[in-house]
């Protein structure tokens, strides 16, 4: 949803459901809470970072920073961040020494450039998903971070719920037998998002597959135990292009083997930014939503509502031998949190818990390669390279390009190209 206004509205009825001002209201913050900086006055700050912060005990919004210094002043008025200064470029906020990380909610092209130079200038960073345009820009990041010691998250929310750990359990429990097909979705109907949105835009590495690439996040988590080491093969990919510029995928339906061993699973992927409308007029909203479809050899299993799962979400188990139908459902706790999470805790909330606690543990002394031991749920970036290979895999076999590789002074992998090397004594030559 690309507005701030929508992401209101879902934040408006999910805090009034729950009473969550109440909560706002009586919490008691720490003495120093890590200081967060966001770089971009975005839509989707409201829910993924100034709601969860404001139930976070150990966190506080120090910083927004926009292109227009007024833009950012406006977004930190409106949320009432009041700990938060507004900064009218990004660099400026990341010279602020006390700053200790940002969140990055910048277009997808601009993910890689920013979450480096936040981690050159010494921040741990909460970065939106896709975390870069292609899988070198991942391994680009991958190497800033083991250079600076940094922290860096990729906002796979839905990855650190619950729900989606009860489901992984049940799945690699072996009860049900071994995973043959899995199926994921997430659509919008047209119109939500306009035409002119980041999301349509090649430059800003756009398209659906880099939006919604839960669809591959999500299959790819069911299909295998990891996806790093595993064998990925695309058999497919079909997309439905954009009208003004045919390097984007308004839409995206591809299908992909995950080989671990001598087992292969099959996945079925649907992404659309906004499916067009019945006769041209009529809004497809049965084809908007998002689901996982889970075919086991003893049972069937669908978990509906995996992007928002703290608004009402089901996992439904179907034996197939005896048609035992199962519902479950997982707002709290589950094998990763174990005795943690609040029912009313949002994604975001819970990917909040998980960012803020590995910063402190480096904070504390902790190295970067034992972040997974800290307790609850991680997500690496070694995941997240994998993931993002899969995209570029997408991309190659529908026939259309990668995302974009944008030119980045301080990219490692350019300095040491020969391409690079021309271009940064190209100036001095000239003068
Ligand atoms: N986790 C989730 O559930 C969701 C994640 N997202 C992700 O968050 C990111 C932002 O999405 P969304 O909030 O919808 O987008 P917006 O268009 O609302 O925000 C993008 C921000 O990027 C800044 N920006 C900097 N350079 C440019 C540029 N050249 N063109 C346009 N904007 C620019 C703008 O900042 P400024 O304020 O400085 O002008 C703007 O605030 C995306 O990566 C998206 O994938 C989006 C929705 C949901
Ligand atoms: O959850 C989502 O749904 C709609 C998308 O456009 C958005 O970026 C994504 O994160």
């Amino acid at each position: 949803m690309p507005t701030a206004f929508l992401w209101d509205v879902v934040l408006y009825y999910h805090r009034w459901r729950h009473g969550i001002q109440h909560v706002t209201a009586s919490l008691q913050k720490t003495s120093s809470p890590l200081q967060i900086g966001v770089l971009g006055a975005a839509a989707i700050n409201t829910i993924a970072i100034y709601d969860a912060v404001s139930t976070h005990p150990d966190a506080t919004i120090a910083g927004v920073a926009a292109r227009s210094r007024a833009k950012a002043e406006a977004q930190i008025a409106r949320y009432k961040l009041k700990d938060a200064k507004g900064y009218g470029s990004y660099d400026e906020l990341l010279a602020v020494p006390n700053i200790d990380a940002v969140y990055i909610p910048l277009p997808n092209g601009l993910h890689c450039e920013w979450t480096c130079k936040a981690m050159r200038a010494g921040k741990h960073v909460l970065c939106e998903k896709p975390l870069a345009s292609n899988a070198e820009q991942v391994r680009e990041i991958m190497k800033v971070s083991q250079q600076t010691g940094k922290v860096v998250l990729e906002a796979f929310h839905w990855r650190l719920y619950p729900a989606a750990h009860v489901l992984k359990d049940i799945v690699e429990s072996g009860r049900y037998g071994k995973v043959r097909e899995v199926r994921a979705h997430l659509g919008l109907p047209a119109w939500v998002i306009g035409k002119d949105d980041i999301r349509f835009n090649y430059d800003l590495a756009g398209g659906a597959s880099m939006d919604m690439l839960y669809v591959f996040s999500t299959s790819s988590y069911y299909a295998a135990p990891s996806l790093r080491g595993a064998e990925v093969e695309v058999l497919e990919a079909k997309p439905r292009k954009n009208g003004k510029d045919a390097r984007i995928d308004d839409a995206m339906e591809a299908t992909y083997t995950v080989r671990t061993g001598e087992h292969a699973v099959v996945c079925h992927v649907r992404a659309d930014l906004g499916a067009p409308p019945l006769y041209g007029f009529i809004p497809k909203i049965w084809a908007a939503g998002d689901g996982v479809g889970i075919d086991l050899e003893k049972a069937t299993i669908s978990y509906g509502s995996y992007a928002a799962p703290y608004a009402g979400h089901a996992i439904t188990i179907t034996d197939k031998a005896t048609g035992n139908i199962e519902k479950l459902t997982a707002f709290t706790d589950g094998p990763q949190w174990k005795k943690r999470g609040q029912p009313w805790w949002t994604t975001y909330r819970y990917q909040l818990e998980a960012f803020v606690d590995r910063v402190r543990a480096v904070q504390g002394g902790a190295a970067l390669q034992d972040l997974a031991a800290v307790e609850g749920p991680w997500i690496s970036l070694e995941e997240s390279e994998a993931v993002m290979e899969l995209v570029d895999k997408v991309y190659t076999k529908a026939g259309m390009p990668k995302r974009v590789w944008k030119l980045n002074a301080e990219s490692t992998v350019l300095k040491s190209s020969m391409y690079a090397r021309v271009l940064t004594a190209l100036p001095a030559a000239l003068t």
